[in-house]
Parts: structure tokens; C-alpha cells; sequence
């Protein structure tokens, strides 16, 4: 680990060329052309003539990668960058690397949202042979500065006890003092102020509207097997929280033994939860109950965003038979049950078991939600294996599906979950996705099973970086 104290510690400037700018790429880089060789270039724009710093330039290989730091002829949409840490130019000029995370702030708002339809657009054509134009949407009425969004944010912690960051790519660990993606109740708990000495990582949880929130702090390995040190960092972590402007939680974070075991989290204050409250214009407001670091929409008017898409695009009506696949603490499923009432089903598919135990207490007033714990491909595996398993005890009775939401991580739903989908026969499909290239590798296998597309809408949960939220709804036949 390499920590980036001050400016003086200067990153070897590499090779430098100059480059006419292509189009965006899934990642966020843009794909230019050097002597028949692809170089993909961050901190760019489309259109651009710029100055390129190669950071992986092997003589051998393929592509080569790069930063735009001088750019010579600007886009109209370019802007200076907000956050001077995430800033490519600044950083190159005092010698030092940029922060990741904020690989779009040098392009105006109205303009990413641009190139982000275009990069679901171009993924789509290539992966899934489709040709489609996304909707571009908004997350409620977001900062038209692109900032102040993020409520999920993790830290890194340098030897001496500093949060910070990891350069991009990189090992590189930079000191930081703000964090302009944060909400503001995020500045308010000034963890740069904490001493995290023996500390690993830092994630907080800031609920989107207001409640408190929650500090988990992850030991070293060293601290973590030392009882006194353990002991002195809890009473640090205590002293902090009873100093801190705000009331917040703040607990340590266990993790099991191998990478993939569920964690254990020790209360130091408060709770190890926190609650989120969702205005959906559609489905009402609920509250939602979410522990630790479990997963939970990161951008403060997600929650509310996605429900309102869902909601529309799924159109669920009473007595009908939902399946909400990677449900999480039970969002959609919430206000999918509110739609299909009494008479109808939800059948919540997540498999973790902490975000299913949140889910069953976010439903309990639901008798028509089901909270099944397990992989999806699994759980749907075993209702077409036994379809006339009873719902009480993980089936589904003998009824078909009238519509699947599917969330899935960044890997995707993949083929077996899909073969099953394809399997059920749904009449619709509602696809939530946060990854454009796993996407349209599900989607061609969805068309190809005899789906057709019906709409498709690229939402911008994620201003500033090259993420993008797509709801596309599929049709059977
Ligand atoms: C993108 S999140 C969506 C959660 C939920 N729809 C929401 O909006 O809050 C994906 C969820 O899928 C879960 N997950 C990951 N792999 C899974 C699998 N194979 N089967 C079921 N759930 C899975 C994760 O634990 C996570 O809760």
C-alpha cells in the first residue's frame, strides 16, 4: 500500500500523446485510435482533441490506457471539475493521482445523461442486436450540480488513523477531507476528524431522509485478534460518537472467515440498522429497515425512483402472482404487494441472509409477500422442479407468474437464471439494472426465448461517475 501524503510525491508521468476523442465505452472510458492500436481514454469527452498520459502502454499489447490531462480542443460540455482530489488536469499538474469515483465530473450534467443513454444504446446494439433509444430520466429533483447524492460511502484508512480513498486503479491511498458525492449529513459526522488508528475500512450509512446514521468501522486483522487494542478503538470510536454534532450509530464490522461468509457486526452506539423512508408518488411513503452494510439504493431518491418505474412498468393489479428476483430488504416487493393486495402474491427472492431477515420484518404486515432466502436460480430451479409446492413452504401452488422484477448485482441474473425465467413464461418482465454490458447479455438470451422489448429507460442514479440504472420491461411473444 502506497499512501499519497502530500504533493510532493510525484506519480512518474508517463508517455504522452495526442489524441482525437471517440465515443464513450461501458466504464466510462472513450475510445480512441493511436497507430491502429485502441487506447481508451478517461477524463475525456466525444469530440475532443486532447493530450493523453498513458498509464498501461505495454509495446505488445492490445489497447493501451490512458488520462486526458491537457485538453486541446475542449467540448462544449466540459466544465471544470467540482471535486479537486477526482480532478485528472489538477492532479497531474501537482504530480499526484486522482481519486476514482468521480470519473464524469468534468462533463456537464444534461451531457452525461447523454452519453449514458448512448452507452446503454451502443451496449444493447453490440451485445444483444437490438436497436433501442432509452428514455433518459432523473433521480426526483436532483442537484443540477451532479453532487450531494451519495447515502452509501466507503472509506479506506491510511497507517496513521486518516479515511481515504483509493487513487483509480490503484493501491495509492489519498487523504480526504470532503466528499462532494455525499449527502451533507455525511460532512456533518467530519470523519476526517476521527482517529481510525487499526481500522481497515469505514462505511457509512446515511439515510436518505433524515434518521440516524450509522458509522461501521471494520478492524485490522491485527486489532482485530489484540483485546486491548480492540478495547481502546472501541472506547475512541464511543468518545467520537458522544462528541459528534449529530446522533449516530456506530458499530465494529467482523468479517467471517472467508471472503464470501456473512459478516458479524458488535454495537458500540445506538443501533446496527438504520431506517430509510421512501416517498413513492406512486405506491405512498413506507419505511424500510436496513442492517449494517446491506444493500440499499445509494442515491438518496433512488429508492423512490426505481419503486415509481417498477410500479408503472410492472402495472401489477389485484390477485395477480409477482416474483420480485434479488429483492433486498423487500423495496419493490413492499409496494408490489400494496398492488396485488390480499388476493395476491409476491414472492421476495434474495439471497442473503441478513437482507432476507430485514425483509421479513419490513413485510410482516404483509401476509401476501413471501420472503424466500436463496439464489435466485436455485429458488426458481425448485418451483419449476415442484410447482405444486405450496406457497407457505417456498412454492408457488401451482400458479404462473404474471410478472417478474428482476434486480441483479453488476454480474447479472446469468443463464441459469434466465433459462428458469424463460421457463416460468411470465407474461412481463421488469429488468433493474446497474450494468449495461450483463444487461443486454441476459437481454439476448431474454429475446431470443421470445421476449420483445417494450421499453427501455436509462435513469441517472449516479451523477458524476459513469454508472448508469436501466428499467427495461419485456413482453412475452
Ligand atoms: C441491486 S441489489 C437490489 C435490491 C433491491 N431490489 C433494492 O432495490 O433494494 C441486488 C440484490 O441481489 C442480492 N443477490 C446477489 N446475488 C443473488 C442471487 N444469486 N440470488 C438472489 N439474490 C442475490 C444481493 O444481496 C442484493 O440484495
Amino acid at each position: 500500500m502506497t499512501v499519497a501524503q502530500t504533493q510532493s510525491e510525484s506519480i512518474e508521468l508517463e508517455r504522452r500523446i495526442e489524441l482525437d476523442v471517440g465515443p464513450v465505452a461501458h466504464g466510462g472510458h472513450c475510445v480512441c485510435r493511436h497507430e491502429g492500436r485502441v487506447v481508451f481514454v478517461r477524463h475525456a469527452i466525444p469530440g475532443e482533441r486532447v493530450k493523453v498520459a498513458l498509464t498501461e502502454a505495454e509495446e505488445g499489447a492490445r489497447f493501451w490506457r490512458g488520462d486526458a490531462v491537457e485538453i486541446i480542443r475542449p467540448s462544449e460540455f466540459r466544465r471544470i471539475h467540482q471535486w479537486k482530489l477526482a480532478d485528472v488536469q489538477r492532479a497531474h499538474n501537482s504530480g499526484r493521482m486522482p481519486v476514482g469515483g468521480a470519473e464524469f465530473g468534468h462533463i456537464v450534467v444534461p451531457h452525461q445523461r447523454r452519453l449514458k443513454a448512448q452507452v446503454y444504446r451502443d451496449t444493447v446494439a453490440r451485445i444483444a442486436g437490438l436497436t433501442v433509444e432509452p428514455e433518459v430520466e432523473t433521480a426526483g429533483d436532483d442537484e443540477p450540480t451532479g453532487q450531494r447524492w451519495r447515502t452509501r460511502n466507503a472509506f479506506a484508512v491510511t497507517p496513521s488513523g486518516h479515511i481515504a480513498m483509493h487513487a483509480h486503479r490503484s493501491s495509492t491511498l489519498v487523504p480526504v477531507r470532503n466528499m462532494p458525492l455525499g449527502v451533507p449529513e455525511l460532512d456533518a459526522l467530519a470523519l476526517w476528524d476521527w482517529d481510525f488508528t487499526g481500522v481497515e475500512r469505514v462505511d457509512v450509512a446515511t439515510p436518505g431522509h433524515g434518521g440516524q446514521p450509522l458509522v461501521l468501522v471494520t478492524p485490522t486483522p491485527q486489532t482485530r485478534t489484540d483485546t486491548s487494542r480492540l478495547s481502546r478503538l472501541r472506547t475512541r470510536v464511543r468518545q467520537a460518537a458522544r462528541t459528534a454534532q449529530t446522533e449516530l450509530s456506530t458499530a465494529f464490522v467482523f468479517p467471517g472467515k472467508k471472503p464470501t461468509s456473512p459478516v458479524t457486526y458488535e454495537r458500540i452506539t445506538g443501533r446496527t440498522w438504520v431506517e430509510e423512508v421512501v416517498a413513492s408518488q406512486r405506491g405512498g411513503e413506507r419505511r424500510f429497515r436496513v442492517t449494517g452494510d446491506g444493500f440499499w439504493q445509494v442515491h438518496r431518491e433512488a429508492a423512490a425512483t426505481l419503486v415509481d418505474a417498477v410500479l408503472e412498468d410492472a402495472a401489477a393489479e389485484p390477485g395477480q402472482v409477482v416474483a420480485d428476483l434479488y429483492a433486498g430488504a423487500g423495496l419493490f416487493t413492499a409496494y408490489l404487494a400494496d398492488a396485488v393486495g390480499r388476493d395476491g402474491t409476491v414472492l421476495s427472492v434474495e439471497a442473503s441472509p441478513q437482507a432476507s431477515r430485514d425483509a421479513l420484518r419490513n413485510l410482516h404486515e404483509m401476509p401476501q409477500a413471501h420472503v424466500l432466502n436463496g439464489p435466485t436460480d436455485k429458488v426458481l430451479g425448485s418451483w419449476l422442479a415442484t410447482p405444486e409446492t405450496p406457497i407457505a413452504d417456498g412454492g408457488v401452488a401451482g400458479a404462473s407468474l404474471d410478472t417478474v422484477v428482476l434486480d441483479p448485482p453488476r454480474a447479472g441474473a446469468g443463464r441459469k437464471a434466465v433459462e428458469r425465467i424463460l421457463a416460468l413464461a411470465p407474461e412481463t418482465i421488469v429488468y433493474v439494472s446497474c450494468d449495461p454490458a450483463s444487461f443486454a447479455r441476459d437481454l439476448a438470451w431474454l429475446t431470443a426465448g421470445g421476449y420483445r422489448l417494450d421499453r427501455a429507460r436509462v435513469i441517472d442514479l449516479y451523477p458524476d461517475t459513469h454508472h448508469l440504472e436501466s428499467v427495461t420491461v419485456l413482453r412475452r411473444g
